[in-house]
């Protein structure tokens, strides 16, 4: 365990909220003591952070990059001198560090990149006034990149939303909620404006194994927020669909490959193929920051692989024999044949993904 400054029971609990910047630390929610305990810990330190997100204190691919943009300030703000160079080299080790805590989600190499780039701005600044002020620059950057991903999501929710009428049946797997993103979520934030302008969605959780952030998770937040939800058991999407009680399938993602390929949590690639075979639209929600055109196709995305326990001992005790081989990888990949549309800040793009993502960059945000 590592060695965690003092945790505190937070009684303002928003479950859209799972971190806040503290001025000298990072308060963040351990989501994975939910949802029977709420518990927010303080970070001080990038290993501090670092952990939280190896250990998935912190996870979903946009509040992995924003816990990592405030792990660079809390290091850059260790730098003991006024040298700008040697606080320019720390920063970059800082940001290499925390670039080894996961491999897959890439929006912490995008805030990592932007942390870094603001950094080289700063140091450049010919109005340089002090290392300090620096560091008051990597705040803002932080504190920005948390911002915007609260708009950009709620513009999501506004692009999706015409996608879903009331009383639809959705499906959705993993959590790509508030607690994976600045607020809203992804995948939830057509639910979540869905519930505030009155339309009634039916959404079915899928629990998903092992970690279970759909049980742990998207069925507590949206619980929490009086969102129709049913928490289902990952080998029940197929059924539910044959009853004809889902109408669509939405889910956010981890890395979207130039071609439209989708790394998401396992079990999504089943999940698409599912709704392809009942005729349902399979929907991918995600910020600009997680389309990563350097990544030609899916087969080039970093699979995570983790440990064999989240699979043997994930429900407290041991369910498989002792010394039994686990294969664990944290994602799968849906090829673009399977995704029927992918919802931006920008406004929903559709095949063919390879030009159309590329398209993305060019036209100005609506
Ligand atoms: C809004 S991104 C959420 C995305 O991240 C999750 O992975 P993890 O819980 O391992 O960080 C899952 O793939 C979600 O779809």
């Amino acid at each position: 365990m590592s060695n965690f400054s003092t945790s505190t029971t937070n009684t303002e609990f928003n479950p859209l909220i799972s971190l806040n910047w503290r001025g000298d630390r990072l308060e963040l929610l351990d989501q994975r003591l939910l949802p029977e305990s709420i518990v927010m810990l303080d970070l001080y330190t990038p290993e501090e952070i670092w952990d939280s997100i190896h250990s998935m204190k912190v996870r979903g691919a946009p509040a992995i990059g924003i816990a990592a943009a405030f792990g660079v300030v809390l290091g850059a703000g260790q730098y003991p001198n006024e040298d700008i160079a040697g606080w320019l080299e720390n920063v970059k080790k800082v940001c290499d560090y925390l670039a080894t805590s996961r491999p897959t989600a890439v929006n912490l190499f995008w805030a990592l990149d932007r942390m870094y780039a603001a950094a080289v701005q700063l140091s450049e600044d010919p109005n340089y006034v002090s290392i300090s002020s620096l560091n008051e620059g990597l705040v803002q950057e932080a504190i920005a990149i948390r911002a915007e991903d609260e708009e950009v999501c709620r513009r999501i929710g506004e692009h999706a939303l015409p996608l879903f009428q009331d009383g639809m049946g959705v499906l959705t797997h993993c959590n790509a909620g508030g607690l994976a993103t600045a607020k809203y979520g992804t995948a939830t934030a057509p639910m979540y404006l869905a519930k505030e302008q009155g339309m009634k969605l039916k959404i079915f959780a899928d629990e998903t194994r092992p970690v279970l952030q759909g049980a742990r998770l998207t069925a507590f937040e949206l619980q929490q927020a009086g969102i129709d939800v049913t928490l289902i058991t990952d080998n029940m999407a197929g059924m539910v669909m044959s009853k004809g009680w889902i109408q669509a399938v939405i889910v956010g993602t981890d890395r979207v490959a130039a071609n439209g390929d989708v790394a998401n949590k396992i079990g999504t690639y089943s999940v698409a193929v599912l709704a392809k075979a009942h005729g349902i639209p399979f929907y991918v929600a995600c910020p600009m920051s997680t389309i990563d055109l350097n990544t030609p196709t899916g087969a080039h995305i970093p699979i995570e692989e983790r440990a064999p326990e989240e699979v043997t001992e994930g429900f407290g005790k041991r369910t498989a024999p002792q010394g039994i081989k686990v294969f664990n990888p944290a994602f799968d990949v849906t090829p673009n044949e399977y995704v029927t549309a992918i919802i931006t800040e920008k406004g929903i793009i559709r095949a063919p993904f390879d030009q159309n993502l590329k398209a993305l960059y060019s036209e100005p945000i609506s």
